[in-house]
Formats: structure tokens, C-alpha cells, sequence
């Protein structure tokens, strides 16, 4: 299905991503760790095409994705919709619009210009907000919503794309462990109901552990871990974020329980 081989991002000298190689057979939920700087954000950049490979490949279904140029790399990002720890809404659109935006790729620049969406495409987004229990709030700028809200927004525009990837670069960085737990139980009934991958760069080991399939832990560039939530130790951790003993994984929690068991100084990991 999604096959990365020796995928590399050179910066300078400085290879952001070094020599990269995941396979993913079906649609999965997949969590992607490591400390600040370890090349999760350069990676998923890079599977949309925001940015360039410098050498390597992926290929979805048989198709080098690394290769499309023009109309074939625009219905490719459309394919594969983003989201963002900033959320990157309009905030003084109202929040049925911003979920519209989610149509652009497909829409002639005409009708973009004087927002021209058709009534189906409306009710389509109407429909979305309202599985993801926002629906009451589609009239309001999207500046207007708690961050929380307005991620799930983010969630509906890139819905709104049918994608069969959905890219997630820290979704719930910028959130509290509450609203956390919305956005991430959204992002998984993305998978479980609509079938669609989800990539998401997590930086709790919690979340990754409760809501992926699978977990990849990167370093410096590289990968290091490739595996299933329980084999994700906490020494392997410590390894992952090269971290020493004192790594404390309540202090990277999500949970609002173990943040209140943490006693230990926190251990920035992202
Ligand atoms: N546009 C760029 N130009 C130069 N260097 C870059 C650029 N983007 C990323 N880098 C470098 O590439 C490396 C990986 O960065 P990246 O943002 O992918 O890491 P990350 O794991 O997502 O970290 P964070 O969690 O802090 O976002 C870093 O050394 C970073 O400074």
C-alpha cells in the first residue's frame, strides 16, 4: 500500500531524514515519535510533497509519489490532507467555509474567487461537523472556538477532502489533555469507520501507545523503532529520545492522572 524506501531530506550538510524505509501493507493508525528535531515533521512534509525528497522513494499503490508533477502531485496532496498543530484555519472565516477550503484542490479559480460552493459540497460539510459534534458551531468564525474546536474543524476540512491518508503533525501539541482526548478518539474513528491510513508525529508516548497500531520511533534522521504499541518499552523509549535514566514517561503524558503522578523534574521529549 505505502512503501517509503532509503528516503532522504538533505538540508546542507544536515540530513533532516536519513536513508527512511517503512512499509505499510493496509490502512493503519500509525504514531510517529522522537525528540525535537528527529525528522517526524520532515517526513510527513515530505509523503504530501510539501517538500522534495533529496533521494529515495514512496510509492502508494504501486505509484511513485516522489515523482508527480502538476495536476498529479495536486490530486495526490488531495489525497493525503494535513493537519497541522496550529490547526492553519481562517480565523475570521466561519467555520462551514474553512471546512470548504478542504474542496479548493478540485475547484475551478472562478468559483474559489467568489467562494461558489455547490449545495452539496455544503450539506457535505454540514454533515461532517455534525459527526464530529460541531455542527452547532458552523456559522461562527472559526477564531471564535476553543482550540480543541477548532482542531476537530481542521479534522472536518481535511475530511472534506476524502482522503485515503490523513496526516497529522502534532495534532494535539497545542492542546489541553482533555480536548487531547476528543481530537485523538476523532482521529481514530477516522480510521476505524471511513478505512483511511492515519500518520500522526506524536509527542506523548501515551497517546501513541493507546491510539496506534503501530509505532515508529525516529533519531537523528533515522529510524530506530518499528513496532507494535507493546513493544514500545520504556527503555526502548529511552533509546528513541536518548534519554538517561532519570527519562520520566509520566512527565510526557497526555493523561491527566499520570500528570498528577509525575514527581519527578519533567523530561522535555518533543
Ligand atoms: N526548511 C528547513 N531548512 C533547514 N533545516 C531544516 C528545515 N526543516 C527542518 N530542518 C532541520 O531538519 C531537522 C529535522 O527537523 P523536523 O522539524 O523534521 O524535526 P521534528 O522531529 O519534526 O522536530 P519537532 O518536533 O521539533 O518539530 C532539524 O535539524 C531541523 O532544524
Amino acid at each position: 500500500m505505502l512503501k517509503i524506501d532509503k528516503l532522504t531530506k538533505a538540508f546542507g550538510a544536515n540530513k533532516a531524514v536519513d536513508s527512511v524505509s517503512l512499509d505499510f501493507d493496509r490502512p493503519m493508525m500509525i504514531g510517529i515519535i522522537g525528540a525535537s528535531g528527529a525528522g517526524k515533521s520532515t517526513l510527513l512534509r515530505m509523503l504530501n510533497r510539501l517538500e522534495n525528497a533529496t533521494s529515495g522513494s514512496i510509492t502508494f499503490d504501486g505509484r511513485d509519489v516522489t515523482a508527480l508533477h502538476g495536476a498529479d502531485k495536486r490530486r495526490w496532496q488531495r489525497d493525503c490532507a494535513m493537519i497541522f498543530q496550529q490547526f492553519n484555519l481562517v480565523p475570521r472565516m466561519d467555520v462551514v467555509s474553512n471546512v470548504l477550503h478542504g474542496t479548493l484542490n478540485r475547484r475551478s479559480t472562478l468559483a474559489t474567487m467568489f467562494n461558489l460552493y455547490p449545495s452539496e459540497d455544503i450539506h457535505r460539510a454540514i454533515d461532517i461537523l455534525d459527526r464530529l459534534g460541531i455542527a452547532g458551531h458552523a456559522a461562527k468564525r472559526a477564531e471564535a472556538l476553543s482550540g480543541g474546536q477548532q482542531q476537530r474543524v481542521a479534522i472536518a476540512r481535511a475530511i472534506m477532502q476524502d482522503p485515503q491518508i490523513v496526516l497529522a503533525d502534532e495534532p494535539i501539541a497545542s492542546l489541553d489533555p482533555m480536548n487531547a482526548q476528543i481530537v485523538m478518539d476523532d482521529l481514530r474513528r477516522i480510521h476505524d469507520e471511513d478505512g483511511r491510513m492515519v500518520i500522526a508525529n506524536l509527542h506523548t508516548l501515551d497517546t501513541a501507545r493507546r491510539y496506534c497500531d503501530r509505532v515508529v520511533g525516529m533519531r537523528a534522521g533515522r529510524v530506530v523503532f518499528d513496532g507494535t504499541p507493546e513493544q514500545l518499552t520504556t527503555g526502548v523509549a529511552r533509546d528513541i529520545y536518548g534519554a538517561d535514566a532519570s527519562f520520566s514517561e509520566a512527565a510526557t503524558s497526555t493523561s491527566i492522572d499520570a500528570l498528577n503522578a509525575a514527581t519527578s523534574t519533567p523530561v522535555p521529549v518533543a
